[in-house]
């Protein structure tokens, strides 16, 4: 396919067009670089019958060479001007296939749009910072439903995102999106590629949700919580932070033995499989 004709004066143009002001509260920082836009579709690697949904359209900068790839497309913009002046400029009478849901990407139930005529979803979206990973935890709660994800946000959380154990950025975030996905680093994005420019640099990676969890937390609501009380201390050591934690219970030498966990260990160094361990030991002992 030809490079994408989104270069920053045809979005400017449309947004002069659309008298379209960005809107901070929408997190809207518009892609204008053409070979950024290119990276980020082809990494993709779509299919003509992909179930694609993007979240967060906004002027159709990633909207219109998705398009071009596939037979069907879903779109969910929040902004009523942005799905409006799209619907025109796209021309959704003439491609009977593209729909646009004009909601917040948080209160839609993916799972309607998917059949197992039109397949598992394929989600893409430049995120709004502001409400990434409320973003993410919703989506995951569809896992079942969505073959993979690839979203743009902040590079700093997406390192997180994919961090490996016992690196710097390795945390709650990594912890959680990792049991339920495998996580790729794709691409970085300098500020400039957007108009406005945000603040930090952003990056583009790619979740996909286990088909069958390669290790798996018996009550998963308990695993986040010891995910997180342990992620709210991570200087100490897991023996200090069972013991003064009023959510779990102190754990003996026998216990961490059992999980095959060094006491003395501090929570970085702790795999998923580690953490699933000492959430199914620990449940089943009183606080
Ligand atoms: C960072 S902009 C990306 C726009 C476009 N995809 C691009 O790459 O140029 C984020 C987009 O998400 C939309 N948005 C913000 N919050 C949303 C939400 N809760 N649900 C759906 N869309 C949302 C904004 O209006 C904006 O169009």
């Amino acid at each position: 396919m030809a490079n994408s004709t989104f270069d920053a004066q045809t979005i400017s143009n449309s947004l002069k067009a659309a008298k379209h002001q960005p809107r901070k509260r929408f997190g809207q920082n518009f892609l204008h670089d053409g070979s950024v836009i290119r990276q980020i579709v082809d990494s993709i690697r779509l299919k003509r019958d992909d179930n694609l949904i993007e979240i967060g359209p906004g002027m159709g900068a990633l909207t219109e060479p998705l398009l071009a790839e596939v037979e069907a497309m879903t779109v969910v913009e929040l902004d009523r001007d942005l799905a409006d002046s799209l619907r025109i400029r796209i021309g959704a009478n003439s491609h009977p296939n593209f729909t646009i849901i004009k909601d917040n990407a948080m209160h839609v139930d993916y799972r309607e749009l998917y059949s197992e005529e039109r397949g598992k979803l394929r989600v893409v979206g430049n995120l709004p910072y502001n409400i990434s990973t409320p973003i993410l935890f919703h989506l995951l709660s569809y896992a079942d439903v969505i073959q993979d994800m690839h979203f743009m946000l902040q590079k700093e959380v997406v390192e997180r995102i994919t961090a490996d154990v016992g690196s710097k950025t390795y945390g709650r975030l990594s912890v959680i999106m990792q049991y339920h996905c495998d996580t790729d680093y794709l691409l970085t994005v300098p500020r400039g590629a957007f108009n406005p420019p945000p603040k930090v640099t952003s990056a583009v990676f790619r979740l996909t949700p286990h088909i069958n969890k390669p290790v798996v937390a018996e009550d998963e609501d308990y695993f986040a919580i010891v995910v997180r009380e342990t992620f709210n201390h991570r200087r100490k050591t897991l023996r200090a932070i069972f013991k003064k934690s009023t959510l779990l219970p102190t754990l003996s030498e026998d216990d961490f033995a059992a999980c095959g966990i060094d006491p003395q260990a501090r929570p970085e160094t702790l795999s998923v499989k580690d953490f699933a361990n000492l959430s199914n030991h620990a449940r089943h002992l009183d606080v």
